[in-house]
């Protein structure tokens, strides 16, 4: 099969973007590593397919894959190239898009300046949602004790994917690739999950790093922003409209609380268009 595809960026966050409205495609897992392989495929963060709806009320269903193979439930990255994608191509001429995701629905919404807001939906903290074993009752923070380091201290949040954020006094290379895969395999997270570890710069600002799931460090993540951002609110450590610092760039993120859904925005880029023999 010739495959065309898009590749696109959020932030440094990359992905091969595929259109499975016009044309059906189907990828095994097989497929999708070695699309994913940077140094005999094509290389990407996650791979996104664009596919029709279930729902009639939905202008498309969004499938995200992780360069592994894994499925995943959300990309908040992803989902803002996704709608610089169905314009590009023509599949939409809707500003304010909704999608299904393997965990909901999400709306996008395509700005005047070419930024995308994305509407994320609510964020859980309940540990049964991402799933996270606590051994404690529903607290704010709890102890996870890694083999070798010893304890730390995290939130577990759930933006339809999982989340554990750490804040962190300053961020090195050393807890981002030392501690980030102790917690993303630990036996507490069932699913595994994405690892956040942020540096609170005041109420207003943060620098984040996430060690994503199934991945490793990705130069920007949404969800792992959305999550660190609506942990950080929660403490009482930061006011409802946020900047996050990236390795790849600044997204903004914006939570009034409990019952109100998360909004990111930030850029979408295109890099270049191909095509693959499979
Ligand atoms: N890069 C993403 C998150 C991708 C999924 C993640 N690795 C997972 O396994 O949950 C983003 O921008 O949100």
């Amino acid at each position: 099969m010739l495959l065309k595809f898009s590749k696109m960026h959020g932030l440094g966050n990359d992905f091969v973007v595929v259109d499975a409205v016009s044309r059906k495609v189907y990828f095994n897992k097989e497929q999708i590593e070695f699309l994913g392989d940077r140094n005999r495929g094509i290389g990407f963060d996650q791979l996104l397919i664009v596919e029709p709806p279930i729902s009639p009320e939905m202008d498309f269903r969004y499938r995200i894959y992780n360069s592994n193979g894994s499925e995943v439930e959300h990309c908040g990255n992803g989902a803002r190239c996704f709608a610089k994608f169905v314009i590009e191509k023509d599949l939409t001429n809707k500003s304010v898009i909704n999608v299904e995701t393997k965990r909901g629905q999400i709306q996008l919404i395509v700005q005047d300046d070419g930024e995308v807001t994305v509407d994320m939906g609510e964020p859980s903290f309940n540990p049964v949602d991402l799933p996270f074993d606590a051994t404690e009752n529903d607290t704010a923070l709890y102890s996870l004790e890694l083999d070798g380091y010893g304890p730390v201290e995290l939130t577990p949040v759930s933006v339809g994917n999982p989340h554990a954020v750490i804040r962190v006094d300053r961020l090195t290379d050393e807890l981002v690739s030392g501690v980030g895969p102790l917690v993303e395999s630990h036996s507490s997270f069932p699913a595994n999950v994405n690892v956040g570890f942020m540096e609170v710069l005041n109420r207003d600002e943060v620098n984040l790093r996430v060690y994503e799931r199934d991945v490793g460090e990705t130069q920007a993540c949404g969800t792992g922003t959305c999550a660190a951002i609506v942990a950080g609110i929660r403490q009482g450590w930061l006011n409802s409209k946020v900047t996050a610092h990236l390795l790849g760039g600044d997204l903004r993120i914006e939570w009034h609380g409990e019952g109100s859904p998360i909004l990111m925005t930030g850029p979408a880029t295109k890099v270049f268009e191909g095509q693959i023999y499979l």
